[in-house]
């Protein structure tokens, strides 16, 4: 077919970015998807080309007020009902900060700090299908679309330990699929979200490289469960705070560094994310690689779980994901 003239432009743009080899990624068994060396977009129609080349060269996009203010309050109410337990949800996984695990759990949005796997909880879930989302997910991910992870994230008021914090961390480190070009991060702003009650950090750029070492912070006031950052985290490289409004959505590469500072107010910083990948990728062993630790800490929270059944780390998320538009061919 014909290139237009932008996307013309664009390419040209991109081969004067310096690439690594192994962005080369070409899925022949699909026409639609023929991303080449150094491409990390589709040219499907809806990015312009500034904003692929934006992702490209930062590895992230931010579309302004994309999620309405209406299916926000739903989002909002939903959650309360499921925090305090009125309605219910499979697989749910709830996270309490470390800050008070010590004290009485009260079912209340107040003592859950994240909610994760809302993949059974239709209303919920519906985030992750919603159309002008998935339209910019096909750009990364192709038609064939799977929501791997689903969260609900409610960053608490710091209790004074500095618990509130997301340390830098690359998000591909917690998946065995690949590859990481065909996976992508929508994170929505329930509120405004700024530098005061902790908004996403970026390191521009750091998809380019490839994926790091991640375990426990050394921080003086601890870390929450499973909370790994990037090990020997450059805290020189240049960081971009991304302040959002309400509606407003973030799409992110897999592996792009981020983290989310402490929240110094005194509400709740809401955030709803969907981890999406193309339902072409393919799982990896991570036995072996710098993923083991993750690997082997959820494998011991599913046994827990699931009474001893031992349950394999590409299983764990086999079963979590859903698709949400296209074929299910691999995941
Ligand atoms: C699979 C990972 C998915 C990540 C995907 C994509 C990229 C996203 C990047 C991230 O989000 S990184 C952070 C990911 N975080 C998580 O996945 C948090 C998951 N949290 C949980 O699964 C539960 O909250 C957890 C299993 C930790 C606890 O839930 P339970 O209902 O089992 O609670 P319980 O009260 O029984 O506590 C069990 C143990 O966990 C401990 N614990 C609970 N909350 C904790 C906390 N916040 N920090 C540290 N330890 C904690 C608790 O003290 C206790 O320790 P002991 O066994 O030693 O007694
Ligand atoms: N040693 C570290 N290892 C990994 N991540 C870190 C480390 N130190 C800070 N971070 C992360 O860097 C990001 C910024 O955190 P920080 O608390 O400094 O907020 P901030 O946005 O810089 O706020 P301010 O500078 O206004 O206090 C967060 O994601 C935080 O978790
Ligand atoms: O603080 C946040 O909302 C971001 C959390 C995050 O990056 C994650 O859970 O992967
Ligand atoms: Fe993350
Ligand atoms: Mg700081």
């Amino acid at each position: 077919t014909e290139m237009s003239r932008a996307a013309e432009r664009l390419r040209l743009l991109i081969n004067h970015l310096d690439r690594p080899s192994d962005a080369i990624v070409s899925f022949e068994s699909h026409p639609l998807i023929c991303k080449t060396q150094g491409e990390y977009t589709l040219d499907t129609d809806l990015l312009t080309p500034e904003q692929r080349l934006s992702y490209e060269q930062n590895g992230y996009i931010l579309i302004k007020n994309l999620v309405s203010e209406e299916d926000i309050n739903r989002f909002r109410y939903t959650h309360t009902r499921l925090c305090r337990q009125e309605v219910k949800a499979p697989g749910l996984v709830t996270m309490r900060d470390l800050a008070i695990l010590k004290s009485e759990f009260v079912p209340d949005q107040r003592a859950i700090s994240k909610i994760q796997d809302f993949q059974e909880d239709p209303e919920l879930f519906r985030y992750c299908t919603l159309p002008q989302i998935l339209k910019y997910v096909e750009c990364f991910t192709g038609p064939n679309i799977m929501a791997m992870h689903t969260m609900l994230i409610n960053k608490p008021p710091d209790a004074g330990k500095k618990t509130s914090r997301h340390p830098m961390h690359q998000d591909l480190h917690y998946f065995p699929f690949r590859p990481a070009d065909w996976i992508v991060c929508a994170w929505t702003a329930m509120e405004t979200v700024n530098r005061q009650n902790g908004c996403l950090v970026v390191l521009p750029g750091t998809h380019t490289g490839t994926l790091q070492e991640h375990d426990y912070p050394e921080w003086e006031g601890g870390a929450n469960k499973m909370y790994h950052g990037v090990r020997g985290y450059d805290s020189q490289h240049p960081r971009v705070h991304l302040e959002m409004e309400k509606g407003d959505t973030v799409f992110f590469h897999p592996l792009l560094i981020h983290g989310s500072g402490m929240n110094q107010t005194q509400g709740f910083r809401k955030a709803i994310s969907c981890h999406y990948a193309s339902a072409d990728c393919y799982y990896i062993d991570v036995n072996g690689t710098t993923q083991e630790n993750i690997a082997n800490e959820v494998k011991e929270i599913t046994m827990r779980k699931y009474a001893g059944q031992e349950i394999s780390f590409q299983d764990s998320w086999a079963f979590r994901g859903r698709l949400v538009k296209g074929e299910r061919t691999s995941l």
